[in-house]
């Protein structure tokens, strides 16, 4: 079927074939891209009603994550490009402002739709504009406190901002938590939908007063048989549930919410995440993240067999110390599989904690936990623990509480792009008095870091790790707790000083190798800690060679800064001091490899050369002093 540019041209009839036939798009782009799947097909009826109903992009539709917007991209201008997701210069995997118009607001991170849809619904009813604004949150996001925030502030903005809470029953894993079941409750009270049927079209035939005193009646009666709906009782018309996937329904409701008189309103949809492809529907995770994938068997493109991933070695080693102390726990923010807590849960069920997507929560959870004695670890992605920052100061680094971090995807990630990218930990953390700052060169490294932040009695410890595979080191048998800000030398030279914190440490023994080659003696040293330095050791190496690099995969304001800092307070660039500082460069990286991000940012052997040969050549002003010989 051609698909007109207004939906509003097609009869009931079409517009399910055109979500039919957008169902199939959305299966065969992501079949050759990969990416988020199950979310997105659980929302092609209510994309196509939405964009049917309302005027959009002049109505404001603002997606939660967004990782389910690959229906609406499709239909919103870019399915010719819809096969280049999640690859360097292509489609981003979420809404992105700059892509379309059709995207007026980022997302990515959960939970932020109705803060940003109040911000336009207000700024039109400010500036007198007409449109409305629509957040679609999933009842993972909704488990955020960030939504409740939003929705305790919406009054205001009247009928002017609809939400819709697109309520799967999943989040990444099964939801968690009282809102799962009391939205469960909400859902299964369907004998309650007729009587509020009957209610809502006698609300709506009546003039005002009688209006608001049926609509009293009606959340009255919710009241006695539901015990009122939350949302309500947070200032929104709750309307629902209703089914996601009926257009007959879908369509009539949202133009009664498009055209009602009051408002906020909630619209709460029932979908099915993976909705429409039997592979997905069927698996436990409803296809939320896959590979590339042949469609016919839904059966996901293998990795070759490798080494094991930091993930699972971290989820592996913790159980590991588990075993031998009851005061270790764990916790996730709605990520079980990603931070490889999964085992752990089924091992120590009654020490393992899902707390939906609530970071700030779970920091302050584990700060409770660690101030009665427990020794919580607190499995966040590097990304996600910016969302819970005052937490890590406030609740964990002031109070000095033994509170673990484990960071996964620290550094960069690839697809998922800048919003994703865990760039920034160490110079959020390493910032921060109190604060243990460690950085895995590999995953040996990482059991030996998961050791000591089980025996070690002190204040918070963050250990760092990427996501991906390990580099095939073998595993420790017996793991060894490492002295705190102690680094280790991994090769002894004369001249050159790499200074390397986590997993560069491969590209800088390579730079090594390849600096002896060009007859300068380099010694690698892999610090092992941004904070506390090892004061002893970068003193003899910043004094004892001709150059000093350090490198890193994070943000500036790092280890290279912490070092620099340290070596002008020990007076160490008076003396000319040839230093450099290696980081990822001062931008949000699109969703390139990070094979080629490195490259890009240097951050591999060859860079580290480059880096060596132009701080040689350069004279004390910093002069290149003409190429060196
Ligand atoms: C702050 C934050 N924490 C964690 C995540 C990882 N994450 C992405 S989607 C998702 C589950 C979202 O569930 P829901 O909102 O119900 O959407 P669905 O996938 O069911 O459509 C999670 C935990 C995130 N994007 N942002
Ligand atoms: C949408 C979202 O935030 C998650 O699905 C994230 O993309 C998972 O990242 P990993 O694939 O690195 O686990
Ligand atoms: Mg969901």
């Amino acid at each position: 079927m051609t698909w007109p540019a207004d939906l509003r041209a097609l009869d009931p009839g079409q517009l399910r074939q055109l979500a039919d036939e957008l169902r199939q798009e959305v299966i065969a782009a992501v079949g050759v891209t990969g990416g988020h799947l199950g979310s997105g097909l659980g929302v092609v009826e209510l994309t196509a009603a939405i964009h049917y109903v309302f005027d959009t992009p002049d109505d404001k539709l603002v997606w939660d994550v967004g990782h389910q917007c690959y229906p609406h991209k499709i239909l919103t201008g870019r399915r010719d490009r819809i096969r280049t997701l999640r690859q360097g210069g292509g489609l981003s995997g979420f809404t992105k402002r700059a892509e379309s118009d059709y995207d007026p607001f980022g997302a990515a991170h959960s939970s932020t739709s109705i803060s940003a849809a109040l911000g336009f619904a207000i700024a039109n009813k400010l500036t007198g504009r007409p449109g409305k604004a629509i957040a679609v949150i999933g009842d993972g996001a909704m488990s955020a406190g960030m939504a409740y925030e939003a929705m305790n502030n919406a009054r205001d903005a009247g009928n002017r901002l609809i939400v819709i809470l697109n309520d799967n029953d999943m989040s990444i894993a099964p939801p968690v938590g009282g809102l799962s079941a009391y939205l469960a409750r909400l859902v299964s009270s369907r004998e309650f939908l007729g009587l509020r049927d009957v209610l809502k079209r006698l609300a709506r035939k009546l003039p005002g007063p009688l209006h608001k005193a049926a609509r009293k009646t009606d959340e009255f009666a919710r009241g006695m048989a539901m015990g009122g709906t939350l949302f309500e009782e947070l200032g929104f018309y709750y309307v629902g549930p209703i089914d996601g996937h009926n257009l007959d329904q879908l369509i009539p409701v949202l133009e009664n919410v498009r055209d009602a008189a009051e408002g906020p309103c909630l619209v709460h949809v029932v979908t099915q995440k993976g909705k429409g492809y039997a592979p997905a529907e069927a698996a436990a995770d409803k296809y939320h993240g896959v590979q590339k994938f042949d469609v016919i068997t839904g059966a996901q493109a293998k990795a070759p067999p490798g080494p094991p991933s930091y993930t699972s070695v971290f989820g592996k080693a913790l159980i590991a110390e588990a075993e031998s102390d009851p005061a270790i726990c764990a916790i996730t923010a709605a990520m079980p599989s990603g931070t490889g807590l999964e085992s752990f849960a089924e091992r120590f069920p009654e020490r393992s904690f899902d707390v939906g997507i609530a970071e700030q929560h779970a920091v302050t959870f584990a700060a409770g936990l660690a101030a009665q004695g427990m020794r919580p670890f607190c499995a966040i992605y590097s990304t996600f623990l910016q969302r819970a920052y005052d937490q890590v100061v406030h609740d964990v680094a002031i109070q000095n509480l033994p509170v673990r971090f484990a960071i996964d995807r620290a550094g960069l990630v690839g697809a998922d792009g800048s919003t994703h990218a865990g760039s920034f930990d160490i110079t959020y953390l390493a910032t921060l008095p109190n604060m243990v700052v460690m950085a895995a060169a590999d995953e040996a490294e990482l059991v030996h870091m998961v050791h000591t932040c089980a025996v070690h009695d002190s204040g918070p410890i963050a250990v760092r790790y990427p996501r991906g595979n390990g580099t095939g080191v073998p595993l420790p048998e017996q793991p060894q707790r490492l002295e705190i800000g102690k680094g280790r030398v991994v090769r002894e030279g004369r001249q050159v000083a790499i200074l390397s914190l986590g997993t560069r440490l491969e590209e800088a023994i390579k730079a090594a190798e390849a600096l002896e080659a060009r007859g300068l003696s380099t010694t690698v040293a892999d610090l092992r800690f941004a904070k506390p330095l090892d004061e002893a050791l970068i003193r003899r190496l910043l004094t004892t060679h001709e150059v000093a690099v350090t490198i890193e995969e994070g943000a500036i304001g790092g280890l290279g800064a912490h070092v620099l800092t340290l070596a002008s307070d020990l007076g160490l660039t008076d003396a000319g001091l040839k230093i450099r500082t290696m980081r990822l460069p001062d931008l949000f990286q699109d969703q390139d490899k990070p094979e080629k991000q490195y490259a890009d940012a240097r951050l591999d052997a060859a860079g580290i050369v480059d880096t060596v040969l132009t701080a040689l050549r350069h004279n004390s002003a910093g002069m290149d002093a003409g190429a060196l010989a």
